[in-house]
């Protein structure tokens, strides 16, 4: 424990309130406290706190439909919100999606958001927003996009698609990337370049990650919030949650390999089966 007035100290306590130990990390870059996003009557999220480092990787864990993307979405504005969203003491809770992105947080969306029939370069030219674009640093983390960049984007791979999406959000200096699910879909061997590339972006500029790929958060992430319907239920340490099997199964559906291997052969045996849960995968 410290007397540092900018260092926050806060317990970690899991859905049932337990007491999860002390943990302390700096002042979060982005401050998010009791989340709220109705739509269309139905009340999506009910209560997400959330913390984001002001360096490294934070990962933003649940099961399928826990709300991770609302939350993200709700962050960027494009949800009606309420609640506290306090971006390095800028409240956004109030403001309009471009003027969140004027605040420096670049969005690379779960659909990644690529326009199929325009080029490489194209696609990047409408992310500027500074008057000098990061073109020399997007093409040192991407060699792909310069060699690439009169191709259609419609017609790249989808670990290339990826690379345009995060590319897009490094070309302005951005002070928050959030990077919502950026291996979905991708070949094992892509989700590796993929995490490679998060974790060189990750030295420049703080990462929220929506992601399912355990094994990658725990290779990027030093912390994590978890949400389950909604709401938080647990943020701490990525590597002890992950380390705790029974928190793991719990929180996320999965335990470590040798629970997983033991679901599997459960499942192999006509036991109940946990319905989409988050996946362990090896790689990368
Ligand atoms: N526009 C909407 N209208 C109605 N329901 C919605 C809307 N957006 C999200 N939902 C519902 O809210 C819940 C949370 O969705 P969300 O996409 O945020 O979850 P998620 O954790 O990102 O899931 P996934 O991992 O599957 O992407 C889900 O039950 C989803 O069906």
């Amino acid at each position: 424990m410290t007397d540092d007035p900018s260092l926050t100290q806060y317990r970690e306590t899991t859905v049932d309130g337990r007491a999860a130990g002390a943990a302390e990390m700096p002042r979060s870059l982005l401050a998010v406290r009791d989340l709220r996003v109705v739509i269309d009557g139905l009340h999506i999220l009910h209560g997400v706190d959330l913390d984001v480092a002001p360096t490294g990787v934070t990962a933003l864990l649940g099961r399928n439909g826990a709300g991770k993307t609302t939350t993200a979405k709700a962050v960027m504005g494009l949800v009606p919100r309420s609640g506290s969203l306090l971006f390095d003491g800028v409240e956004l809770a109030g403001l309009p999606t471009h003027l969140v992105v004027r605040q420096g947080i670049g969005y690379a969306p779960e659909d990644r958001g690529i326009f199929a029939g325009l080029t490489v370069a194209e696609n990047l030219r409408l992310a500027e927003r500074d008057a000098e674009p990061a073109y020399d640093l997007v093409h040192e983390l991407f060699p792909e996009l310069r060699k690439r960049a009169r191709q259609a984007a419609g017609t790249l791979s989808g670990g290339q698609q990826q690379m345009v999406a995060i590319g897009r959000t490094m070309l302005n200096r951005n002070r928050l990337i959030i990077a919502d699910e950026p291996t979905k879909g991708l070949a094992p061997k892509i989700v590796s370049e993929v995490a490679e590339v998060l974790a060189q972006a990750a030295e420049r500029v703080p990462i929220l990650l929506v992601e399912q790929n355990l094994a990658l958060v725990r290779r990027l992430a030093g912390r994590c919030t978890v949400l389950a319907d909604g709401r938080t239920v647990h943020q701490g340490d990525t590597a002890e949650l992950l380390a705790d099997e029974e928190a793991s199964r719990r929180l996320l559906g999965v335990g470590s390999r040798r629970a997983s291997a033991a679901a599997t052969q459960a499942a192999a045996d006509d036991s109940p089966r946990p319905v989409e849960s988050a996946t362990e995968v090896t790689s990368p």
